[in-house]
């Protein structure tokens, strides 16, 4: 049986296919693929397969998702590529889904129910839930009896303890408008987490674990007791440590002050903030590899952002020692905690107080266990699998399992 996998942004979509032995509960996948500046001039697809290295692209209008979606279906079945014979051998479809509010504390079949919750938690993810939404809706006008799954984001945090997700104001605002810390990147979080547990072949139970993803949009979470009690996102995925183009924590107040002083209404703050802060405020370069590069050749922009981009990790990670009273294991996943080994060796050189020794030989070399034999906690560099979870939750709640 085959299942598709699907994360919509806003102008992209990207997708994976897998195929899913079910006597054997066997994941492996067949290929993956972007639609890229959905809406927009220059829309193009990109597909590869998993059998061979090379890509396949067709450039082409994708006015909108339905078209974007209906072009990447007939790539997988009749572009130079095809890895699908005919649409009726789709079992099912995944979709990741930022924001499930407190409606979701695990993965749902799509009903009208949940694409109203979804789109009621819309307002929480203006820059995420709306082309997910797009993307389930466009998915079921193509295919109207395919079962459908939403994997939400939001949904491992939902553990939290009330100290750690309520925010100090007026209680009418959590409890009339749900204002509170609801946390992102769940999905990945939560793998990379139960993965570390297997590989220091523990219970993920036993373990106090800091699981860092550092992509372009990045947060931390910290896992006691096999739950996430605290995490660096919050209302929105803006909050926590700085990003590739989003501030993260700030005083509150200052984008109330630029408001008053500046005459700027709060849509343009929170362009401000979401686009135009992070490290491409600081460097001018919202990438990290272009940041890495920059101050390798010596621009003190780039360094500056790196600088900060690392102490705000830091910090929270420091913290979140305190708030679990220590750590066993410390993660690093996503684009940038996958991919660079020097800027894991500056995060972690804050801890070396406390005992924690990487291991430069293994960390160079892209190990998963990066720290040395005699370090007091561990450190690990895991890939993460958003998909395959998307891939998994999809097929148990479609099967029955
Ligand atoms: N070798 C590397 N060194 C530093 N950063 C890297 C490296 N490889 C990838 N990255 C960074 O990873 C980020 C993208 O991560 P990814 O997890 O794919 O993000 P997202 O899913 O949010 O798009 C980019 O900032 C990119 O520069
Ligand atoms: C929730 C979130 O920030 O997602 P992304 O990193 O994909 O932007
Ligand atoms: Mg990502």
């Amino acid at each position: 049986m085959k299942i598709l996998v699907l994360n919509s942004g806003s102008s992209s979509i990207k997708f994976k296919l897998y195929d899913v032995d079910a006597q054997n509960d066997q994941f492996s996948a067949l290929c993956e693929g972007q639609a890229d500046r959905i809406g927009i001039e220059g829309s193009n697809i990109t597909l590869k397969v998993a059998a061979d290295d090379s890509k396949e692209k067709q450039y082409g209008d994708l006015a909108n998702h339905k078209v974007a979606i209906d072009r990447i279906l007939h790539m997988l079945m009749d572009g130079e590529k095809a890895v699908l014979s005919s649409l009726e051998e789709l079992a099912g479809v995944g979709h990741r889904v930022v924001h499930g509010g407190e409606d979701f504390t695990a993965s749902a079949l799509i009903t009208d129910e949940v694409i109203d919750a979804i789109d009621r938690n819309a307002v929480l993810a203006p820059l995420h839930n709306p082309p997910n939404l797009m993307g389930i809706k466009a998915m079921a006008a193509l295919l109207p009896d395919m079962p459908q799954v939403a994997v939400f984001d939001t949904a491992v945090h939902q553990t939290m303890p009330k100290k750690a997700y309520m925010y100090a104001l007026p209680r009418a605002q959590y409890e009339t408008y749900k204002i509170r810390k609801y946390g992102f990147h769940g999905t990945s979080h939560g793998y990379v987490a139960q993965k570390a547990a297997e590989q220091l072949g523990k219970p993920l139970e036993d373990l106090k674990i800091i699981t860092c993803h550092l992509g372009n949009g990045g947060s931390l979470a910290a896992f006691m007791n096999g739950q996430s009690v605290d995490t660096t996102m919050g209302f929105t995925p803006l909050d926590g440590i700085i990003m590739g183009t989003r501030s993260g924590t700030i005083d509150p107040y200052v984008p109330l002050y630029i408001q008053e002083t500046q005459e700027l209404n709060p849509a343009q703050v929170s362009t401000m903030m979401n686009k135009q802060g992070g490290l491409l405020a600081i460097s001018g370069k919202s990438d990290m590899r272009d940041n890495v590069q920059g101050a390798k050749e010596g621009d003190e922009g780039c360094r500056l952002a790196i600088e900060m981009f690392c102490y705000s990790i830091q910090k929270f990670i420091g913290s979140y020692i305190a708030v679990m009273n220590g750590v066993d294991a410390i993660v690093f996943t996503a684009g940038v905690g996958e991919n660079n080994a020097m800027l894991r060796t500056t995060i972690m050189e804050n801890f070396t107080f406390m005992g924690v020794e990487m291991d430069a030989a293994k960390n160079d070399a892209n190990e998963t266990l990066i720290s040395t034999a005699a370090s007091t906690v561990a450190v690990l560099k895991i890939h993460t699998n958003e998909e395959l979870v998307i891939a998994l939750d999809t097929f148990g709640l479609i099967s029955g399992k």
